[in-house]
C-alpha cells in the first residue's frame, strides 16, 4: 500500500543574506492512511516547522512532500491544522457559526439546512450539542478544544495536523481530550500527525513516534503497546524509558542547543541601544 504522506529529504531554512538557521534538515518518513503519528522533541527542534510545511504554509528549500502522490506546495482542504492555544475560534460567531464558517469554505454546494445539520452532527460527536448557540467567551478551555475538533472534522480533511493542541489544558482536561481524540480518530479514520513534547501523550495516542532533535529526524519508534494504554503497566514504563532515553540521548545532555536567530529583530536592536 502506498503511504498517504511521503516526506523525502525535507529541508527548511529560515533567514536571508547569510544569517540562516535550519528549521529542519533532510527529513524522511512516510505516514499511512489512517495512522496516528506523533512528532516529539525538545523546544526548537523543528516540530512546528515540519507541520507547517506539510500544511503548505511554509515554502521548503529542499526535498519533497507528497500527499496521496501529489506534491504539496500550498494549503488545501485535504489538510486541516489545529494550532497551539485557545484563540482559534472567531469570537463574533457562535460555536455552531464557527463550524459552519469552516464548512462553507469547503462544502460549497451545501444548503443552510444541510450545513446546520452537519454542524449539529459534529458538535454532538464532541459533546457540545448544548453549547451550539454560545459564543467562544462562554466556553472553558476544554470546550474550546472540542469546538476546534468539531470544526476540523466537519470539513472532512484527509489529514489533521495538530500542533500541541492540548498544551494549554490542565492534566484532567488534557486526559479528557486525549480520550476524545482517540474516539474520534477511531470513528472517522482520519490520518493524524500530532506534535507534542509530552512523552505520555505521544505514547497514549500514537502508532509511531518521530523523535526530532536539532532539526533532524533521529528515530522512528513503533509503539508496541496494545490500546488502551495504561501507564501502570510494565510494558508502558519500559517504552516510556526508551522514548525518554531517545530524546535525551539524541538531543544531548541538558537543553536543546539554542540555534542563533536567523533574522535580527528590529525592535530588539532598538531596545538594546
Ligand atoms: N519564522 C522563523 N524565522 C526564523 N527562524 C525560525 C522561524 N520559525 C522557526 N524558526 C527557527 O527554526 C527552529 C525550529 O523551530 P520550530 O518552531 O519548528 O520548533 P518547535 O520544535 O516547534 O519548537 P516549540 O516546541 O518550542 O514550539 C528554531 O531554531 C527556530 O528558532
Amino acid at each position: 500500500m502506498e503511504p498517504l504522506i511521503k516526506v523525502t529529504g525535507l529541508t527548511k531554512i529560515y533567514g536571508t543574506s547569510g544569517q540562516t538557521v535550519a528549521g529542519i534538515k533532510d527529513v524522511n518518513f512516510d505516514v499511512m492512511e489512517g495512522e496516528l503519528v506523533s512528532v516529539i522533541g525538545r523546544s526548537g527542534c523543528g516540530k512546528t516547522t515540519l507541520l507547517r510545511c506539510i500544511a503548505g504554509f511554509e515554502k521548503y528549500d529542499g526535498g519533497e512532500i507528497f500527499l496521496d502522490g501529489k506534491r504539496v506546495c500550498s494549503p488545501g482542504p485535504d489538510r486541516f491544522m489545529v494550532f497551539q492555544g485557545l484563540d482559534q475560534l472567531f469570537p463574533w460567531l457562535t460555536v455552531r457559526g464557527n463550524v459552519i464558517f469552516a464548512m462553507k469554505t469547503v462544502h460549497k454546494g451545501m444548503t443552510p439546512k444541510e450545513l446546520r445539520e452537519r454542524a449539529g452532527y459534529y458538535l454532538e460527536l464532541v459533546g457540545l450539542s448544548g453549547w451550539a448557540d454560545c459564543y467562544p467567551y462562554q466556553l472553558s478551555g476544554g470546550m474550546k478544544q472540542r469546538a476546534f475538533l468539531a470544526r476540523a472534522l466537519s470539513v472532512n480533511p484527509r489529514v489533521l495536523l495538530m500542533d500541541e493542541p492540548f498544551g494549554s489544558l490542565d492534566a484532567f482536561g488534557r486526559r479528557a481530550m486525549q480520550e476524545l481524540l482517540l474516539k474520534l480518530w477511531e470513528k472517522t479514520g482520519v490520518t493524524i500527525v500530532f506534535v507534542t513534547h509530552d512523552i505520555d501523550e505521544c505514547i497514549k495516542l500514537s502508532d509511531r513516534i518521530l523523535v526530532f532533535a536539532s532539526g533532524s529526524l533521529k528515530a522512528i519508534l513503533a509503539n508496541p503497546l496494545p490500546r488502551p494504554r495504561q501507564c501502570e503497566d510494565a510494558g508502558y514504563r519500559n517504552f516510556f524509558a526508551e522514548v525518554s532515553r531517545m530524546i535525551g540521548e539524541e538531543a544531548g545532555a541538558g537543553e536543546e542547543p539554542v540555534r542563533e536567530p536567523a533574522v535580527r529583530l528590529k525592535w530588539a536592536d532598538a531596545t538594546l541601544r
